[in-house]
Order: structure tokens, then sequence, then C-alpha cells
């Protein structure tokens, strides 16, 4: 089967993101989201973006309309009736995620393939809210998704050969590079990841250091990008929570208890960047 037009679900910054990506990789694609405003947000993020790669003579602005003139706004379900691929990146909830499926499985075609960008709820529950198990699959890209190369394709118990296959050729054409992982909790991009966030946590709540030393002997130390405190805010202190609580549950060991630091910040509204404050603050 071959993909040219398809639907991403959330146009948040991951949404976006992936929206993006393929708009550039020329395919057509409907940006949803439940607010004409928030798809406005993720298309100015989009907007923005290219924007600074025509200043940096990367892409002509002739180029630029182009990728703009491949993407469509969205704010009802109902255009996923002509789509072959649907990317969903809306929150990491699975009563959410298991309520769009299920909508996406009436209203898309028969041959489109419904992925989740989820980056830790199991691909083979969400696919039991859908007659067509065969046919869901993970795409976890990682964030931000214009700049980082890997996604994480995710086999669900049911997924077909052949889907993956679509999926793992897709990516490429997106100038990304797949990586084949099996359906558990966290995967294996978050099972590592989160709880070296989730312990850095930890250290500050228990006073070893200043979240400015936790994130500097990371970084300096171990040659990391960004310290897991910028990290956390920058992926979003949400959505920390949500996969450290798939991990605790999903594997019912109490090595992956959230740090209640977290809860926490979570509960006071600091989301991290995306709200202007999680361990730092944000203009
Ligand atoms: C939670 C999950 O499920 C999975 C996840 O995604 S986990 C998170 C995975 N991501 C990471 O770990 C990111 C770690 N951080 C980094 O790699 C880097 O800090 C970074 C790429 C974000 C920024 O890099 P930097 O060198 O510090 O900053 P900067 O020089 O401003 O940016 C480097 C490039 O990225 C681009 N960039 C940075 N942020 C961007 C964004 N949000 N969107 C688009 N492009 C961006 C810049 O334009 C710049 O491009 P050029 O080199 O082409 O000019
Ligand atoms: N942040 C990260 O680093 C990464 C996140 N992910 C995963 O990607 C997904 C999205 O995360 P992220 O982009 O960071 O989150 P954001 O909060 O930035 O964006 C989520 C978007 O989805 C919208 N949304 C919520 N419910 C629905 C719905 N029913 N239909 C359509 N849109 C909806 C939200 O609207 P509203 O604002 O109203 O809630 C929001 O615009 C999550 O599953 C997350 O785990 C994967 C890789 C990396």
């Amino acid at each position: 089967m071959t993909v040219k037009k398809l639907m991403v679900i959330g146009a948040g910054q991951m949404g976006s993101g992936i929206a993006q990506v393929c708009a550039q990789a020329g395919y057509t694609v409907l940006l949803n989201d439940l607010k004409p405003e928030f798809v406005e947000r993720g298309l100015g993020v989009i907007k923005k973006n290219l924007s600074r790669q025509v200043e940096k003579e990367r892409m002509t602005a002739q180029q630029m309309e182009e990728v703009l003139s491949n993407l469509t706004a969205s704010t009802d379900l109902n255009d996923a009736a002509n789509v072959d691929l649907i990317i969903e990146a809306a929150v990491e909830n699975m009563e959410i995620k298991t309520k769009i499926f299920n909508q996406l499985d009436e209203i898309a075609p028969a041959h489109a393939i419904l992925a989740s960008n989820t980056s830790s709820l199991p691909i083979t529950e969400i696919a039991a809210a859908t007659k067509r198990p065969e046919k869901v699959i993970g795409m976890h890209f990682m964030n931000p998704v214009p700049v980082m190369k890997l996604v994480e394709i995710i086999r669900g118990l049911a997924t077909a050969d052949e889907v993956y296959q679509t999926i793992e050729d897709m990516t490429k054409t997106l100038k990304k590079v797949p990586v084949e992982v099996n359906d558990f909790p966290g995967f294996v991009s978050n099972r590592i990841l989160m709880p070296m966030i989730n312990e850095a946590i930890f250290t500050l709540y228990e006073g070893v250091a200043t979240k400015e030393a936790i994130d500097e002997v990371m970084k300096l130390g171990m040659n990391h990008p960004m310290g897991p405190l910028t990290l956390a805010d920058f992926i979003g202190l949400d959505t920390c929570l949500y996969i450290m609580e798939t991990l605790h549950e999903g594997f019912g060991d109490d090595k992956y208890r959230p740090c209640p630091l977290l809860r926490k910040y979570v509960k006071a509204g600091w989301l991290g960047k995306k709200t202007g404050r999680g361990f730092y603050t944000y203009e």
C-alpha cells in the first residue's frame, strides 16, 4: 500500500512536528485538533520553523509555500474518511486514545493504517478498541520531530507484516531512521530514558544537589545535550508522569514509582516549557 494522504491528530508539540516533516516529504496532510485555535497554533509553529529554514537559505520561499500548501486544518474527525494513514498524537491518556481509535475505525477507509505516537501506552490495547487490530501500529517520533532522526516503530500483538513494512518504508521517506521494537510498557526509548529523568527528580527532591548542578553533571559528565530536568521540562512534566505511571502499572514494580515532586508540579499546572514553568521558568 502506498501512503499519499494522511491525518495527524493533535496539533501540540509532537503533532505539529509530525505534520511538518510529512508535508516537507510531499504528503498531503490534514492537521486535526479539537478547536480551530489549537490547529492554528500548531500551523504557526510550523510556519516559524520553515521561515527559519528560509532565513538560513536551506529552503526557498517558494518551497516553503509548497510545503504549507500540503497542509490543511481540520477540527472534524470525519475528515479521516479519505486518508491512507492516521498518526494520532493527542494527549498520553488511554481513555482518550481508545475513544479516538474507536471513532477512527468507523470513519477511516478499510485500507487505512491507524498509527499512534504514544510514548508508552500498549499498542495492543489501543488496537483492541478497533475492528482492525492488524492495521494498528506504534509510530513513536522523538521531540523535536524536525531534528531527531529516530522513529521507534512498535508492533502490536496483531500488527500485520505488510502494515509494518508500509510504515517502515514511509518513515524512510521522511528521512528518519526506523527501529523496530515489540509492545512492552515504555517500549525501549522511555523504559530507559524516563527512569533516568525520574531519578534526577528524586535527586533534587532529596536535596542531593540543585537543579542546575544535576543538569550540569549530566551535560558535562555524560555529554547529554540537555540535563535531565531541562529535558523533562522540554518533554512536558504531564507526559513524563503519564509515562512513569504506565511503567509502574505495566510492570507492577515499585522501581518505576513516580517521584512525589513530579506529581506535585503536575498538580500545580507546572508542566514545563509549554506552560512557561516547570523545574525552570520560561518566557
Ligand atoms: C518523551 C518521548 O516519548 C520521547 C522523546 O522525544 S524524549 C526526548 C528526545 N529528545 C531529546 O533528548 C533532545 C535532547 N536535546 C537536543 O538534542 C538538543 O538540545 C536540541 C536538538 C533540542 C537543541 O539543540 P542545541 O544545539 O542545543 O540548540 P540549537 O543550536 O538551538 O538547535 C540545533 C538545531 O535544532 C533546531 N531546533 C532546535 N529546537 C527545535 C525545535 N523545537 N523545532 C525545530 N527545530 C529545532 C535548530 O533550529 C538548529 O537547527 P540547525 O542546526 O539546522 O541550525
Ligand atoms: N512531548 C514529547 O517529548 C513526546 C510526546 N509523545 C507523545 O505524543 C503525544 C502528544 O504529546 P505532546 O505533543 O507533547 O502533547 P501536547 O500537550 O503538546 O499536545 C497534545 C494535543 O492534542 C490535543 N488533543 C487532546 N485530546 C484530543 C482529541 N480528543 N482530539 C484531538 N486532539 C486532542 C491537545 O489539545 P488540548 O490542548 O485541548 O489538550 C493538544 O493540542 C502523547 O501521546 C505523548 O506521550 C511522543 C514523543 C515525545
